[in-house]
């Protein structure tokens, strides 16, 4: 049986109609990614702790989230935000490694997919600086009039997260087309990184670690094997992104430059450490 990762899914929210939610996985085709309109991650600048926020006539997708100095209404103190959208085909395990991200957890169920909306905040200590990243991703359930909302989504995106499935080649094999459409969509320097997930499944596995190598190579991506349910490396994809983002708004001339790659290079565990 396959495990259940609790959905956020918002019903209510204006830009959802009733949706029931799909239990099979679907091809790339249904399910869209998520864009957004922020200027990626070297884009719009965050505001540092202390700083101004945006006043009341900020863009409301402006490219970073206003930081909250010393207090937070919501409970989260943050100096630093940013939206990173987390894409790929249904099934590869975006809501579970949201959710192992965020709690922690990894619960058996039933695959549920997510209809609507999925999202989480978690704020992260990066080198002294709070940065909170907003982790969301769309599923328009193939209705193609909410493409246009999760198109503008993607440039909305400081960083995306690309999955593929280990144990399902089909989805490694649509990685090239979700590229096409970030490209399209995205911020052209939005932080990109390639995720194989599943990879405690080894008997299932389809996919070979070497592949997904190559092909993050192929287009110069950051990438790393990732379990959900083992919460390999999970952690870890987060982290990076969260220092990449810190380091290009924040970056000082005497700041030695993060290197994204060199640093899931060197941090990244390989999937046979933590096998169940
Ligand atoms: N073995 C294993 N199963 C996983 C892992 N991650 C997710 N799954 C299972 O894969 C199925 C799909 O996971 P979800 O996180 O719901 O997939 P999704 O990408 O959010 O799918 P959509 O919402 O349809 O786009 C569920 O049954 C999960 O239990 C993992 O790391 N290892
Ligand atoms: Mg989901």
């Amino acid at each position: 049986m396959r495990a259940l990762c609790p959905s956020t899914h918002i019903s209510g929210h204006p830009l959802l109609p009733a949706m029931s939610r799909k239990k099979t996985p679907k091809s790339k085709g249904a399910s869209t990614p998520a864009a957004s309109t922020l200027p990626a991650a070297n884009g719009p600048r965050p505001a540092r702790s202390g700083t101004a926020r945006p006043g009341p006539d900020a863009p409301p997708n402006g490219p970073l989230q206003p930081g909250r100095p010393s207090f937070g209404g919501g409970g989260d103190f943050y100096d630093v935000a940013f939206k990173v959208m987390l894409v790929g085909d249904s099934g590869v395990g975006k809501t579970c490694l949201l959710v192992r991200f965020k709690d922690g957890a990894f619960l058996a169920g039933t695959f549920i997919s997510t209809v609507g909306i999925d999202f989480r905040n978690k704020v992260l200590d990066v080198d002294g600086v709070k940065v909170k990243l907003q982790l969301q991703m769309w599923d328009t359930a193939g209705q193609e009039r909410f493409r246009s909302v999760t198109h503008a989504y993607y440039r909305d995106a400081h960083a995306l997260l690309l999955l593929y499935d280990v144990t399902n080649k089909a989805s490694f094999d649509n990685i090239q087309a979700w590229l096409a459409e970030i490209h399209e969509y995205a911020q052209h320097d939005v932080a990109l990184m390639l995720l194989g997930n599943k990879v405690d499944s080894a008997h299932e596995r389809v996919v070979k670690r070497e592949d997904g190598e190559k092909l993050a190579k192929e287009y110069g991506l950051p990438f790393m094997e990732t379990s959900a349910k083992t919460g390999l490396n999970v952690d870890l994809a987060f982290t990076a992104i969260a220092k990449e983002l810190k380091q290009r708004s924040m970056k000082t001339p005497s700041e030695p430059r993060f290197r994204l790659h060199d640093y899931v290079k060197r941090e990244g565990q390989g999937a046979s450490c933590c096998r169940p």
